[in-house]
This record gives C-alpha cells, structure tokens and sequence, in this order.
C-alpha cells in the first residue's frame, strides 16, 4: 500500500537489460500503458466518482502529487481543493482510488457502509508472501477470514492471553532497564528506537511462537523477514498502478520484483517450516499437540501450540498456520514499538509533560517497591493520556486500506466493486476542525473532566481511529496497549532523559513503510533516579 509512487517502471529493469531493449520497449510500454488508462478512464467516466484533484497527468495520474509520506500528501490535497475535503478520487497510474479525509466521511465508509468495505486489495506479491493470503490483515472478507480472525482474537489477543503475558511481559521490561542502567551507568547514550523495537518484536515472537524463538537469535531473524517483507509490500509493485498492464505483460515486467517475493517466501518457509518441525517433535505423541479441552495450561500457551492443537478441528493446512504466524508477528511489532518510539520523542520536546508524567508514574509505585507493575497502572490516567495522545498525533498505521466488494452508493457518488479505497486516520485526528490546537501535542485532552467526553479509540468516534474501525479493525488493541504502557511507565520510573550533547532537538522526520516511524534513530541519555533501588 505504501507507494514509491513516482518511480518510473523502467526502475523494474536491471540495468544491462534496460540498456538493451530500451528502443523496443518504450513504444511497447506506452501503448500498454495507455490501453488500461483509457480502458479504466471511460469505464469509471460511466459511474458518478467523486471529484479528483486537478493536476493528473496522463499515465501516471496523480502520482506525481503524492510524496513519500502518502497521508500527509493526501492531506494536502484534500484541504487545497474545493469538493475534495471529504471524499476525493486519485489516481495513481491507471487505479482510481477513493480517499476519506473527512470524519464525516470515514463515518460514511466504516459505519454506514461498513461492510461493503470490509476487504483489502492483494496482489500476486501480496498472496505469496501471505500464503494464498491465508492471514487475518489480507484474507477477502468471508467465511475463511471470520474463522483466522476467531482464532487469533481468542487465543493470542483476548484480554485473558494478554493478562497471561504479564509475568513475560515485565521479564522483558527488566531487561531492558537494565540495558539501559548500564549505558546510564556508563554515561553513555541509548538507542531507544532499537531497545523498544526489540522489546516489541521479543514479546510477540515469544506469544506466537514460544520462548524457543529466541534460541540461536531466531527472533533476528524473524525481524529481518519481516522488515523485507514490509520492504516489497510498500514499494512500488507495478500490479498496484497498472493492473492492466500486469496481466499483459506481467512475467516479463514483473519477474525481477517476482523473483525477489519467491526467495523471501523461500527464506520464510524454510524458518516456519524448521520451526512447525521442532514443536511437533518436542510435543511428541505422533506430532499430535493436546486438543484445547485436553491442555490444561491454556493460557500460557502459544499460537503456534493453539494452531497445532485445533488443525484438524478447523482444517488448517500447514501454509494457513505459516501464513497466520507471520502476519501477526508482522502486524504487531512495528505499529506497537512505534507508539513507544514516538511517545518518548514528543516528551522530549515537551519536558513539561515528560515531567508530569514522570511525578504521576513515581508517586504510583509503592515506596521500596523497584519497577512498576501493570497492577500500579491502573492510577495512572495521565500515562493513558499520553500514550492516546501519541496515537492521535501519530498513528503508526496511518492509512485503513480497504476495498469495495460491491458496488455501492456513498454520499451520492457511486463507488464500483474493486475499487481501492483509504481512510485517512492521520489526518482526521489532526483536523483543526475536530480538535483545538490539532498540531500540538496536548495528552490533557485525553483526560476525563467529567464535563467533556473524551474520544476512545475503539473505533466508535470517527474523529480519531488509530486502531480503525468496524470488523477489519485492529485485533491487537489490548495486546499493545499492554506492552506499551509497561515499558513506557518503567522508562519514565527509572531514568531521567536528556539529549546527547551533540544534538540540538529531535528529528521528527518520519517514514512510511505501511506504518510509520522516525526517519533517524532516536538517541537519548539515560540519567538514573539516585533514589531507586537498584
Ligand atoms: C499501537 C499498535 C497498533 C496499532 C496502532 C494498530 C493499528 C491497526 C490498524 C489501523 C489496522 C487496520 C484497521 C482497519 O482497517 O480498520 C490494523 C489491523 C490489524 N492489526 Fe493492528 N495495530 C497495532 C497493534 C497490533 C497488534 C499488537 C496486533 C497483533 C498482535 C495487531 C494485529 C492486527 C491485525 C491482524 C490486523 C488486520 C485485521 C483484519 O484485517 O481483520 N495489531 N491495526
């Protein structure tokens, strides 16, 4: 979804090849090129779209218009033109895709409508490296979806399972401390980008696939699987702008980024497989993993033990358990680790609250007791509203991807089946209609006075979905808030932060690789509280 939206599809070549048949592909391209736009053009001119931005270029569409931050693009060109604030039509290459900025709109969508718009695209790359898909985030709504979502909801994510991870949880945050005591120590500075990303990617490899994971540093490599994945699925796939043109001309133009997604895919099966392997030996008895009724420790075990245990109850083929595996390591880790990330930015640049905040977590923890316990969050009302604030201001999953699976009439226009539409979350929770003082980080709003309602983000108030809303919305709520509050609360319990001497203030540069993150890795040193017990 995340579009390197202005490289050319020359970029497909390698360059020897590109050297040669230059001269006979342009003409080849263009006319190939053009038969889809045009096809598509006349095609949606039939249904009533809503109005585009002016500036299309022929081919590419508005391509050109949408930078590497696509949610701050569409922002810009949602307010900039009349007609366009709340549903507008871009076209990136020959695809028309419908964007919602508007809470209005996003209430149109996700409520009034919600389940014509309860499916996601995928594409060829999309169902390899999702095994069919055979996950939760890109299975078409049905039957088959309903069924991985149950799974995943009841036995990883419920607040039960989550409950159960408490004790993991806060081993976890311990270590971390202690890193960070070290370099506090030793006066030197900390990656907290990388310690918080570590942390995140550790708990949920260990909740998916046991503590085993972390043996020989497999959960590196669980990382670097994903990051590649996260890599070829938000960069520029010639099937996303010219559907057309892929079906055409698709195993020649597209064989290079092909050829890449099977090796990745490769890479991911030998890991899974090795891994699918191992616990079946360690269960023993023929393979055959204890049924749910017949396994007594239920809550601590893992999804791949849960996936093993009810395969042939739900006729779960080995790729379904690999594709239902990688997407939640996947799904969980980078939009989880980073809200931690961006939190511990915006109380850099905002001392004042890094200040309240640290007052509220320090006098919370009884006296003599060393780290903060998820039983002492429970008085921790400001923490929550920081933490709903940093989602508000950057949510990591900045655009809800769906689309149409029928045809279907909103607000007047008519939107065709298979039309790609996107939800704009980041700019409804920074539209200066909806809230005061919408750029600046303010996490009092968050806080219940009695007198105002605060906004919740469980996908009711249309105003602010960092987590979406309706049936495709986010799974992991309390999984991650879990994990991020923990971790945050022990960082502002422990240390005192300041900025290396060498830098001046934060880089918010962000980028976008389907979630969002901080462009430059956020160094930071940890001064230790003298008065806690080490
Ligand atoms: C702060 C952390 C997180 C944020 C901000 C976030 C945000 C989102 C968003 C915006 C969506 C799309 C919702 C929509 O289309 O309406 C989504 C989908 C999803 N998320 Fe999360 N997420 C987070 C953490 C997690 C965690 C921890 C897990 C699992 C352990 C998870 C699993 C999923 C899955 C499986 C989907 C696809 C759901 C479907 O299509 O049915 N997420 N998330």
């Amino acid at each position: 979804m995340a579009p390197q939206l202005a490289v050319s599809v020359l970029d497909y070549l390698s360059p020897a090849a590109k050297a040669a048949s230059l001269p006979l592909l342009f003409p080849l391209l263009l006319i190939l090129l053009l038969l889809p736009y045009l096809a598509s053009a006349s095609r949606s001119s039939s249904k009533k779209l809503p109005p585009s931005p002016p500036g299309a270029l022929p081919l590419i569409g508005h391509a050109h218009l949408v930078a590497a931050l696509p949610h701050s693009s569409f922002r810009r060109l949602a307010t900039q033109h009349p007609g366009c604030g709340d549903f507008m039509t871009i076209r990136l290459g020959a695809v028309p895709t419908m964007v919602a900025s508007s809470s209005r709109a996003a209430q149109a969508l996700l409520r009034t409508h919600e389940l014509a718009f309860s499916s996601r695209v995928h594409t060829a790359c999309v169902d390899v490296l999702t095994y069919g898909p055979a996950d939760v985030a890109f299975e078409p709504y049905g039957e088959r979806w309903r069924q991985s979502r149950k799974l995943v909801a009841t036995h990883l994510l419920s607040a039960t399972k989550v409950r159960a991870y408490r004790a993991a949880r806060l081993e976890e945050v311990e270590l971390v401390v202690g890193q960070v005591r070290s370099a506090a120590a030793a006066g030197v500075g900390v990656d907290v980008s990388e310690l918080t990303r570590k942390f995140t990617n550790d708990m949920v490899c260990q909740a998916v696939a046991g503590r085993a994971i972390r043996v020989e540093g497999r959960d590196r490599v669980f990382r670097d699987l994903i990051n590649q994945t996260l890599a070829i699925l938000s960069g520029f796939n010639l099937e996303n702008f010219y559907p057309g043109i892929a079906r055409v001309a698709g195993s020649v133009l597209m064989w290079p980024l092909r050829r890449k997604t099977l090796r990745l895919r490769d890479r991911w099966d030998d890991f899974l497989d090795r891994f699918i392997d191992l616990r079946m030996s360690e269960v023993g008895n023929n393979g055959v993993v204890a049924s749910a009724d017949q396994d007594q420790d239920q809550d601590d075990r893992d999804l791949l033990h849960v996936l093993l245990s009810v395969q042939q109850e739900y006729g779960l083929t080995r790729d379904r358990i690999k594709g239902l595996m990688a997407n939640m390591v996947a799904a969980a880790t980078d939009s989880t680790f980073g809200v931690l990330e961006m939190a511990m930015a915006e109380l850099m640049l905002h001392p004042d609250v890094m200040a309240k905040l640290q007052a509220e977590v320090r006098k919370s923890v009884p006296h003599g007791q060393n780290f903060v316990t998820e039983d002492d969050l429970v008085g921790m009302p400001y923490l929550k509203a920081v933490v709903k604030e940093t989602l508000r201001i950057h949510p990591p999953t900045p655009l809800l991807p769906r689309v149409s699976h029928e045809d279907c009439v909103v607000d007047g226009y008519t939107i065709p089946a298979g039309m790609p539409v996107i939800v704009n979350a980041w700019a409804l929770g920074r539209d200066p209609t909806l809230w005061d003082a919408a750029e600046e980080f303010i996490p009092e709003r968050f806080i219940d006075t009695g007198d105002t309602t605060c906004p919740d983000f469980r996908g009711m108030n249309f105003q602010y979905l960092p987590f979406g809303s309706g049936r495709r919305m986010c799974p992991g709520i309390g999984f991650a808030t879990a994990h991020i509050e923990i971790m945050l609360a022990n960082l502002m319990f422990h240390f005192d932060w300041e900025l290396p001497s060498s830098v001046d203030t934060i880089d918010m540069t962000e980028v976008f690789k389907l979630t969002v993150s901080l462009k430059e890795k956020l160094i930071l040193n940890p001064k230790l509280r003298g008065d806690i017990i080490a």
